[in-house]
């Protein structure tokens, strides 16, 4: 294990079903950094991050969190080492029904014993951090879609986190509200000390606060670099999907049956419809 990862994928191979989403995969993820994985839709991105989280297991290959390997490990083993990561897949979902303040002591409530005059600095402390201690009244309905995000981010972070991780989390987000939310993310690795893996399609603002870039494409890992060294390559694939040309390696189908098969052989000579 390199010293400075906190989490490592040695060869790992996982499909859902005989058809491998990820084949091989070997990457790390820098301890104090963030790192931002990209790479075609459906390129097996989100199942990375559960893999990482142990709610999925690799076939073969090693998934390393400070130097444990997760699939390995049983219930109890999975319990502690999730208890040190945040995750966040496509933010938002808070409980609707509870109050911004509710919403990030939920997760102090149900997995301490703290007293509650301590969740409340806790609850504040991290609602500050994502500036909306002033909203802490407020309920789901009332935010804005940015804000939901921020207070999303603010459960995610408030049992202290090593490893915290984004699924798309500017899916939706105007521009302005986009590069908030990256430099906020930047801004919470820093400040909090923790290690940061976003899943993203949006590269420019991404690259704009990544240290470490991960390129998934067809089930491999395509390059590992610094955002200038994966925006300066000369591989074909990679210079694909930075520049987002539907014509490359990168594959645009998912994986199909012949299409004379499903249509019939009519098409297949152009006279079908
Ligand atoms: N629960 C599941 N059961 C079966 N197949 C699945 C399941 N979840 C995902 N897949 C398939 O696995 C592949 C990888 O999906 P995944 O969501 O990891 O990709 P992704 O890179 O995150 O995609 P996107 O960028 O579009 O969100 C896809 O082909 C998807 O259809």
């Amino acid at each position: 294990m390199t010293a400075s990862a906190l989490v490592e994928l040695r060869d790992v191979v996982f499909g859902y079903d005989e058809r491998p989403v990820l084949d091989r995969v070997s990457l790390h993820v820098p301890r104090g950094k963030v790192t931002v994985l990209i790479g075609t839709s459906g390129g097996g991105k989100t199942t990375l991050l559960r893999l990482i989280g142990g709610q999925l297991r690799a076939r073969s290959g090693q998934v390393l969190f400070d130097g444990e390997d997760v699939g390995a490990l049983d219930r109890d083993g999975l319990y502690r080492v999730r208890r040190r990561m945040g995750l966040l897949f496509q933010f938002g979902a808070l409980f609707t029904d509870l109050s911004v303040y509710d919403n990030v002591a939920f997760p102090l409530r149900e997995h301490t014993r703290l007293p509650e005059a301590l969740i409340r600095d806790i609850v504040l402390m991290k609602l500050h951090a994502v500036g909306l201690r002033g909203a802490r009244d407020l309920m789901p309905a009332e935010l804005s879609g940015g804000m939901a995000r921020r207070v999303a981010l603010a459960r995610a972070i408030a049992l202290d986190p090593e490893l915290i991780m984004y699924d798309e989390p500017f899916s939706g987000l105007d521009p302005i509200s986009l590069g908030t939310a990256a430099r906020l993310i930047r801004q919470l690795n820093d400040t909090l000390g923790l290690t940061s893996i976003m899943v993203s399609h949006e590269l420019e603002s991404t690259f704009a606060v990544a240290d470490h870039i991960v390129v998934l494409a067809n089930g491999r890992v395509a390059m590992e670099g610094t955002p200038d060294e994966v925006r300066h390559s000369d591989d074909p694939l990679i210079r694909q999907y930075v520049t987002a040309s539907p014509d490359g390696p990168v594959r645009f189908h998912y994986p199909a049956r012949p299409v004379e098969e499903d249509y019939g052989p009519a098409v297949a000579v152009g006279g079908g419809r």
